[in-house]
């Protein structure tokens, strides 16, 4: 479980996030949705251990984020993908886990490119991939390191809005067969309902969390959910809470 209490992070007089407890339960898939600057990624990197708090405490599955990362348990894929320019499409995938001291299991890695829509590119080098080919290099080397939590800011950025879609479900799809926990930050609200078993609605600065939608869509789930009566009626329900703001925190 991923659990922050009342947890405060303060940038000189910028109040980034004021008093944030967010539970996620293991296993569960939820997105962080609200406007810019109300302190979605600074949520994400304290969760990863990346940003230490002011005030309040951050866990991990009971422990401190920096032990989960040393344990090899948290994963990130943020905006910037950080690939290795001489190393492969695979070789970056595969890389991570080496680095861990995992078998580097290339073939497992294949099918993730694969599964990324990068089937032929095993061995082409970053430089000769376009910004979303390489992004989805660092989803499917995020995925292939097997960490228990995935942190995910803005994963699919550079994406058009069909292809961001298709990776949406296949990153679900990987996250459902393999039993891991992702927060998964995002500004797209269909996204984030496409996506989530819950998402979290944030406001700010200061950053607090609004509410929790429960998102009740079948598993697995594909384009068509898309098209679907309750998927509409919660991308209205998670607009509605988005627009009143700070209004509907209870
Ligand atoms: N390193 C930093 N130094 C100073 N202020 C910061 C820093 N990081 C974030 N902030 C401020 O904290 C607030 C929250 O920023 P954060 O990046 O977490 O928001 P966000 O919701 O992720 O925004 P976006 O959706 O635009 O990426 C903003 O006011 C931002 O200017």
């Amino acid at each position: 479980m991923i659990r922050t209490d009342d947890l405060t992070v303060s940038f000189g007089e910028t109040r980034a996030l004021d008093g944030v407890d967010l539970r996620v339960r293991d296993g569960e898939f939820v997105t962080i949705l609200g406007p810019s600057g109300c302190g979605k990624t600074t949520l994400l990197r304290a969760i990863g251990g990346l940003q230490s708090p002011t005030a309040g405490d951050v866990r991990v599955d009971g422990r401190p984020p920096a032990a989960a990362q040393t344990a090899g348990d948290l994963g990130f894929v943020f905006q910037n993908h950080t690939l290795l320019p001489w190393k492969s499409a695979l070789g970056n995938v595969t890389f991570l886990r080496r680095l861990a001291g995992k078998d580097p299991a290339p073939e497992a890695a294949r099918d993730l490119l694969a599964t990324m829509g990068l089937a032929g590119y095993e061995d082409a080098r970053p430089a000769a991939l376009s910004g979303g080919m390489n992004q989805r290099v660092s989803i499917a080397r995020a995925l292939h390191l097997g960490a228990d939590v995935l942190l995910m800011d803005e994963p699919f950025g550079e994406l058009d809005e069909l292809t961001r879609e298709e990776m949406g479900i296949a990153v679900r799809r990987v996250w459902q067969r393999e039993d891991r926990t992702i927060v998964f930050v995002t500004h797209s609200v269909p996204e984030a309902v496409l996506l989530a078993d819950r998402c979290f609605v944030m406001c700010g600065p200061p950053g607090r969390i609004v509410r929790a939608v429960d998102v009740e869509l079948p598993r697995p789930r594909d384009e068509t959910v898309l098209e679907s009566a309750p998927f509409h009626r919660t991308v209205a329900t998670v607009r509605t809470v988005l627009s009143e703001g700070a209004d509907a925190i209870q």
